[in-house]
């Protein structure tokens, strides 16, 4: 494993919602955060078929522009009931052609747990994904995967975080994502013994024990 230990690091991002998640997980540890919008780095395109391809496109093309080390955020909601969908696809279901509508698509995956006979919790099963990619100019990489799982809740319920959020209810609690507050939803800290709640959370608590030496 390379050695990174803090310095300056792009964050490979243009979703607001990932990057404030971000920053708060990154805040602690004493790195330079820098964005994707302060270099001005355009959009890759998406064109892979797992999370780990695509977060290395974000990450790589990031650290070629810039010269430095590059964290990318690779996510998405994988439902049991629909074969794993919308899964690498999760931000395309949104895609309007104007912008992205969360509401539409949050609809869209009911509309289609509906068609599957998805009326209970026990079938309407599934888990939100990250995979966060550490790439270097030079193309090496490095991978972190976190996992929540959870159950699909309709109405959606909440205005907090973003996304899918108001429809995700991670097992063990009463509230969706999108009515935690940030610090439940997101955080880790180092020295606590788990890895934290979200998908996001625990991808990052893997990369802070082993590249930010976090206990
Ligand atoms: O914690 C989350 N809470 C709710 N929804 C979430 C979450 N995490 C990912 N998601 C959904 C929405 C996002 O649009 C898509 C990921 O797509 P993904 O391509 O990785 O991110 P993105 O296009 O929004 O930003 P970018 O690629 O610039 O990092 O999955
Ligand atoms: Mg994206």
């Amino acid at each position: 494993m390379r050695k990174f230990e803090g310095g300056k690091l792009v964050v490979a991002s243009h979703n607001k919602g990932k990057i404030a998640e971000i920053a708060d997980l990154i805040g602690p540890f004493g790195i330079e955060a820098k964005s994707a919008a302060e270099y001005n780095l355009p959009e890759p395109e998406e064109t892979g078929t797992t999370f780990e391809q695509n977060a290395y496109t974000k990450a790589f093309a990031a650290a070629s522009a810039t010269g430095l080390p590059a964290l990318s955020d690779d996510s998405g909601l994988v439902v049991d009931a629909l074969g794993g969908a919308p899964g690498v696809y999760t931000a395309d279901w949104a895609e309007t052609g104007n912008g992205r509508d969360f509401d539409m698509a949050m609809r869209k995956v009911e509309h289609l747990l509906q068609q599957e006979g998805a009326t209970t919790p026990d079938k309407r099963t599934g888990r939100f994904v990250a995979v966060l990619c550490l790439a270097w100019p030079d193309g090496h990489a490095e991978y972190f995967r976190g996992e929540v799982e959870g159950t699909l809740v309709w109405p959606p319920r909440g205005e907090k975080g973003f996304g899918y959020d108001p429809v995700f209810q991670p097992n063990g609690y009463e509230e969706t994502f999108g009515e935690m507050p940030a610090s439940q939803k997101h955080s880790w800290e180092a020295g606590r013994g788990d890895l934290g709640l979200s998908h996001r959370a625990r991808a990052f608590a893997l990369f802070a024990r082993t590249r930010l030496g976090a206990a």
